[in-house]
């Protein structure tokens, strides 16, 4: 059989894509050279990060915002430009960068600062008191030969504090020649904190604002010079995604994944322009895609209960706990779980944001009832229960 690589119609549309010229700038991890509506943040970063030029270790910062307001990115090119300042003084400054999806404790975030400064430690084995003094060694004992400064920028910080406590912040800020960039979604992250540590940060918090309408515009005309083909964008495809974007919170990413998948789809079907018919059809895409993904890792009980939540959605009828356990009992018959283990689920698919619940009234001595309803579309769900 032939190459399936070199089949002429792949190798045609590698060649000459109409739509986009380049679609790595439309990647959440594509880092622009200019972060337009952020100087004030990057300038703040700035101000507290300066210090270290004159070898002193800067302030402990937090950037608090929403989604997509561009936290990480503005942290990330802040950081290039120290770098390239520190090595034109000749200040010897790293800056690690964690996510903290991916190390999701203590011990996991020292081992891989200590495995990134060259130090070598097993990803597990160890006690955390063994990696922290491990960690403690290299500063104390000069073990790069010269005062080494180190930012240690730690993105969805909230993950690691709840999962972990705040043990983390204890062990950074209390080592000398440290500072932490602390990244978080919540204004509230204080309350995740104990007092011994939120001494240490200072308080030097910067704030992201959401972004609007005119502001996402100005972000995507900027990526869309770099993505797409001269002309090929109707005049009205970008202020849509931004006026959707602006609506979901003002998220510059999802404002990105808007206007990527609306080319997606038009490059599909071979059409020479990117519509406003392709952006409206590329948000139920990205629906879809959303909702397929958190179904497909919810357990077999979670998705009949869903069924059965669908189902009763149809019919119209109010969703009581009652009438879905019995609708949930008919499509699991014999395996259905208890009616007080439905309560967990029900909170799971809540928390997920696919259902809310209510709790109303029902009039003097007749109690309170739970009113359950679905939160995402029902045509989507449906396909995408029968799909996965
Ligand atoms: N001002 C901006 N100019 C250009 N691109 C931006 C700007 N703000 C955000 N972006 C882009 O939007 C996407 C999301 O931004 P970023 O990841 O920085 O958001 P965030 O606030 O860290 O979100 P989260 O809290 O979900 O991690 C990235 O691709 C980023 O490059």
């Amino acid at each position: 059989m032939s190459n399936i690589f070199e089949d002429e119609s792949l190798v045609g549309s590698r060649r000459k894509n109409p739509i986009f010229k380049d679609k790595k700038p439309l990647d959440h991890r594509f880092l622009p050279d200019k972060l337009v509506h952020r100087d004030e943040q990057i300038r703040q970063i700035a101000k507290y990060w300066v210090d270290v030029l004159d070898n002193v270790t800067p302030s402990n910062v937090t950037l608090y915002g929403k989604t997509g307001t561009g936290k990480t990115a503005a942290s990330k090119f802040a950081r290039e430009q120290l770098i390239e300042a520190a090595n034109n003084e000749n200040v010897f400054v790293k800056i690690e960068y964690i996510r903290c999806t991916d190390y999701t404790t203590e011990y996991q975030v020292i081992a891989e600062l200590c495995n990134r400064l060259g130090r070598d430690v097993p990803n597990r084995g160890w006690t955390k008191a063994e990696v922290v003094n491990a960690f403690r060694e290299l500063f104390r004992t000069n073990a790069f030969g010269r005062k080494l400064h180190l930012i240690v920028i730690l993105d969805e910080i909230d993950i690691l504090l709840e999962k972990d406590g705040d043990g983390i912040l204890y062990t950074l800020t209390r080592t000398d020649n440290i500072s932490v960039l602390s990244i978080s979604n919540y204004l509230d992250f204080k309350n995740l904190i104990n007092s011994r540590v939120t001494s240490s940060l200072n308080d030097k918090e910067i704030v992201f604002p959401p972004y609007g309408a005119n502001q996402l515009s100005d972000i995507l005309n900027e990526r869309a010079l770099l993505s797409f083909n001269d002309g090929v964008l109707d005049s009205d495809v970008i202020p849509l995604c931004s006026a959707m974007a602006a609506k979901e919170e003002g998220d510059a990413r999802y404002a990105l994944d808007l206007l990527k998948n609306a080319g997606e789809l038009a490059f599909d079907e071979d059409s020479e322009k990117v519509t406003s018919d392709h952006v409206r059809r590329a948000k139920d895409r990205i629906e879809h895609n959303k909702v397929s993904e958190i179904l497909s890792t919810l357990p077999l009980q979670q998705q009949r209960l869903l069924e059965a939540i669908l189902t009763l959605t149809k019919q119209g009828e109010e969703i009581t706990s009652g009438k879905l356990y019995e609708a949930y009992s008919d499509v699991s018959k014999s395996d259905a779980v208890t009616y007080r283990r439905i309560f967990d689920f029900i909170n799971d698919l809540e928390l997920l944001g696919i259902i809310s619940t209510n709790t109303v009234s029902r009039g003097r001595g007749k109690g309170r009832t739970n009113i359950i309803k679905l939160q995402c579309d029902e045509v989507l769900l449906e396909t995408a229960l029968y799909t996965i």
